[in-house]
């Protein structure tokens, strides 16, 4: 992998792809991505085990490098759960059932957390890239297009990021953070 080449993103969400492709095609050096549209299967753990064991799969499933992330909301009061199981909690109880596991709590704190796993090919241990952003979780504001991005005010913004303009939520969201770090370490690896 060298700086402007290109690496292969194996999701099975679409928006993902979206903000990724955005947000590697800025900055000095940009990352071209080819994509991978495969579910691939993931473990109960913590973030950094389900993250690192999905892109183990994945790089074993496509025979070569990859890389893939994992998306956690982590809710304060919940001792961090739903965590990395926030999509069946999603896919269940929708934008009106993940309010209502906070009421009664005195704290609606939440974190979005957003590990990337590079996998430099089957059989090598996958490294970890994770960007955190912290909020509030929120009856639903905006378009419900993308997951739980309108019941997600990051803090200080007044602004769900569903009510974002993609670009603003681009330059300050957990999966800005954690892929401004993992194009860190690639511009850092020697050319091929
Ligand atoms: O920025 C985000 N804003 C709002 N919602 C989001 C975001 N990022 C992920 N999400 C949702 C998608 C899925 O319901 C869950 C993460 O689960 P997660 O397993 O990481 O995603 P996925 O299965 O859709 O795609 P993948 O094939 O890459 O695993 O949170
Ligand atoms: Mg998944």
């Amino acid at each position: 992998m060298t700086p402007g080449k290109r690496l292969v993103f194996v999701t099975g969400n679409a928006n993902k792809l979206k903000e990724v492709k955005q947000i590697l095609s800025e900055g000095g050096h940009p990352i071209e991505i080819d994509s991978r549209s495969l579910d691939i299967p993931e473990i109960q753990g913590t973030t950094i085990e389900v993250a690192s064991d999905k892109c183990k799969r994945a790089a074993e499933l496509i025979g070569g490098p990859c890389i893939t992330e994992d998306t956690a909301l982590c809710y304060v009061a919940l001792k961090g759960l739903p965590g990395p199981y926030i999509k069946h909690f999603m896919t269940e109880l929708g934008h009106e059932g993940l309010n209502a596991l906070l009421v009664g709590f005195p704290t609606k704190a939440a974190e979005a957390v957003c590990t990337f796993a590079y996998s430099a090919g089957p059989g090598t241990e996958p490294i970890i890239f994770e960007g955190r952003t912290d909020g509030t979780i929120v009856p639903p504001r905006g378009p419900k297009i993308f997951g739980w991005d309108a019941i997600f005010e990051p803090l200080g913004t007044g602004q769900t990021y569903a009510e974002m303009p993609s670009d603003q939520k681009n330059k300050m969201s957990h999966r800005y953070k954690a892929l401004d770090k993992l194009r860190t370490y690639l511009q850092s690896l020697p050319a091929s």
